[in-house]
C-alpha cells in the first residue's frame, strides 16, 4: 500500500499551466497526492511553478493540462490563503481583521474569535491597528484570519519568509500545533528546504523541466527538528531540485 493510501487524498494528475503566448510552462505537468489532514510542502527554485500550483489549487487559474481529483464533497470547498505579505486592512483592528474573514456561508462565531486571539497570543493586542504591531504579530493576524474562516484547507505561500529566525521558528511550531488540532489540509510553499522538511508530512520538489518528485517525510515532528536526522533527506532534495536554492 502506498503511504498516502491510508487517507483520502487530493489527487493531482498531470496538472500543468502554460500561459497564452508563452512557450515555457509556468508549471510543467505534476502528478502528486495531498492526503487530507496533512501538510504538503512545495519547494523548488524560483520560477519553477510553486505559486502557480497554489493558484491552480485555489482555482484562481484554469489548468492548461491535467486535472485535480477532489475527494467526495470537496469539489467546491472554499480555501483560505496566507501570503508572504499579510494583506491586512490597515483601518481595522486586530479583532476586526480576524473576524472580517467570511468565506461563503461559513459563519464566524464570537467565541471562535476569542479562542483564536488567545491561541495566537493576540488577546492583549486585539484592539490595536496593524501599524501598531510587530512583523510577527501581523503575520499571526493573517494566519488567524485564515484559521477563522474555518475552511478545511489552507493554502500558504511563503508565509514566514519575511520573518526573523526566532519568530519563524515560533510560528512553524504553532502552525504544526494548529494543523494537528484542527486537522487542516495544508499546502505550504517555501524556498527554504529546512522549512519544507520540518513542516511537511510530504514534500513536493518542483523542477522547471518537469522532473518533479514527491517524497514522504518518514520523520516524526520531533525528529524533524534534529538536523542530524534531516541531513540525508535535505541532501536528496537539494540534489533533486538542482543545488543550492
Ligand atoms: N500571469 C503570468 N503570465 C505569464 N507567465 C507567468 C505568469 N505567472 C507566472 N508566470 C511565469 O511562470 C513561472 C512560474 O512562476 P511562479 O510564480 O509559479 O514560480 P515560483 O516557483 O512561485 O517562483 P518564486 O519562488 O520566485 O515565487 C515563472 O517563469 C513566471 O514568470
Amino acid at each position: 500500500m502506498e503511504w498516502h493510501e491510508q487517507r483520502p487524498v487530493i489527487s493531482i494528475q498531470g496538472l500543468g499551466k502554460i500561459y497564452t503566448g508563452y512557450l515555457q510552462p509556468a508549471l510543467a505537468p505534476l502528478t502528486a497526492a495531498m492526503p487530507l489532514g496533512t501538510i504538503t510542502t512545495v519547494v523548488g527554485k524560483s520560477g519553477c511553478g510553486k505559486t502557480t500550483l497554489l493558484r491552480l489549487l485555489a482555482r484562481l487559474e484554469v489548468p492548461s493540462m491535467g486535472d485535480i481529483e477532489w475527494p467526495e464533497g470537496w469539489e467546491q470547498t472554499t480555501m483560505a490563503m496566507v501570503f508572504q505579505e499579510p494583506r491586512l486592512l490597515p483601518w481595522l483592528t486586530v479583532r476586526e481583521n480576524i473576524s472580517f474573514a467570511q468565506y461563503g456561508d461559513l459563519p464566524v462565531r464570537a467565541n471562535t474569535i476569542e479562542r483564536l486571539l488567545q491561541e495566537l497570543g493576540l488577546s492583549s493586542a486585539a484592539e490595536r491597528l496593524p501599524a501598531e504591531l510587530s512583523g510577527g504579530m501581523v503575520q499571526r493576524v493573517a494566519i488567524g484570519r485564515a484559521l477563522c474562516a474555518n475552511t478545511p484547507m489552507l493554502l500558504m505561500d511563503e508565509p514566514f519568509s519575511a520573518l526573523d529566525y526566532f519568530t519563524r521558528r515560533e510560528l512553524q511550531e504553532e502552525l504544526h500545533r494548529w494543523q494537528t488540532q484542527m486537522e487542516k489540509t495544508v499546502l505550504f510553499v517555501t524556498h527554504d528546504v529546512d522549512e519544507a522538511l520540518l513542516l511537511g508530512d510530504s514534500i513536493i520538489c518542483l523542477r522547471p523541466d518537469g522532473k518533479h518528485k514527491q517524497i514522504q517525510n518518514p520523520l516524526s515532528w520531533g525528529k524533524r527538528r534534529d538536523t542530524s536526522c534531516t541531513e540525508p533527506l535535505k541532501r536528496d532534495i537539494l540534489q533533486h531540485i538542482g543545488g543550492l536554492l
